[in-house]
């Protein structure tokens, strides 16, 4: 099987075509494997659709199904794109959360998300005050003035009790940093795109942000995020690492 192998700033897609839905856990768990597999966050699987451009599955590395991931929405574009999946300079495709529609323009894809949802704004643990936000999948974010002492153990466990991604970040000028704790990684990743998103959505609507700002995850790349038109958009640049035959 061919495989395509995309970063987004640090999160790492393996991508395929196929022409129908399986349960593909397994396959996900083995092709992420960073030592006896391709090595990835998430695999992305390219189906046929009758109304959209494609529509993806999409997995963790444990193998767990997501119903979205915002950096792979850009890597997927950029690779439909590329193979006449999609035509001109946007693609449209359906996600569990559902339609994404993305702008590619070289390199750099921008990626319109889906209307979030806060699901709560009332959680106190650790001594912080954390919102619930599902930006395409449900992350927990709490807003600090340092980020560095990013406590794994405490993410841990967090992301357990409630099911969700754990998100930290902290806004200096016009620049918003942020770590996340990926579910179904399992750890810290160098970046998460609806965990950007989900950070601006609460820094927005606490009106602390307006119109656009820059973000830097943990890889130290440069994206951004912004809210037009009642969207919440999402740009940076993907990067195609290699094209694989795989035996497994
Ligand atoms: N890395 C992604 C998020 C992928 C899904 C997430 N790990 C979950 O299971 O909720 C992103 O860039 O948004």
């Amino acid at each position: 099987m061919t495989v395509t192998k995309y970063s987004a700033n640090g999160n790492d897609f393996v991508i395929f075509i196929a022409q129908e839905h399986a349960d593909r856990s397994e396959l996900a768990r083995k092709l992420c494997h960073r030592q006896n597999g391709v090595g990835a966050d998430g695999m992305v699987v390219v189906l046929p659709h009758r109304q959209y451009d494609f529509e993806w599955e999409f997995y963790n590395s444990d193998g767990s199904k997501a119903a979205m991931c915002g950096n792979a929405s850009r890597a997927v574009a950029h690779f439909a794109h590329e193979k006449g999946i999609s035509k001109g300079d946007k693609a449209e495709f359906l996600t569990g959360a559902g339609v994404i529609r993305a702008t590619i323009n070289g390199l750099y894809v921008v990626s319109d998300m889906v209307e979030p949802k806060i699901l709560r704004d009332d959680i106190d643990e650790a001594g912080e005050r954390w919102w619930l936000i599902d930006s395409g999948v449900p992350h927990l974010v709490a807003v600090r003035e340092n980020i560095d002492d990013f406590d794994l153990v405490e993410a841990r466990r967090l992301r357990e009790k409630y099911d969700a991604n754990v998100n930290i970040c902290r806004m200096e000028e016009d620049t918003l940093y942020v770590r996340t704790y990926e579910r179904g990684v399992e750890d810290e990743t160098l970046a998460c795109g609806t965990g950007m998103v989900a950070c601006f959505i609460r820094l927005h609507k606490e009106g602390k942000v307006t119109g656009q700002v820059k973000v830097h995850p943990k890889s130290g790349d440069e994206l951004y995020v912004s809210y037009e038109n009642g969207v919440y958009r999402f740009g940076g640049k993907v990067t195609k690492t290699f094209i694989a035959e795989t035996l497994i």
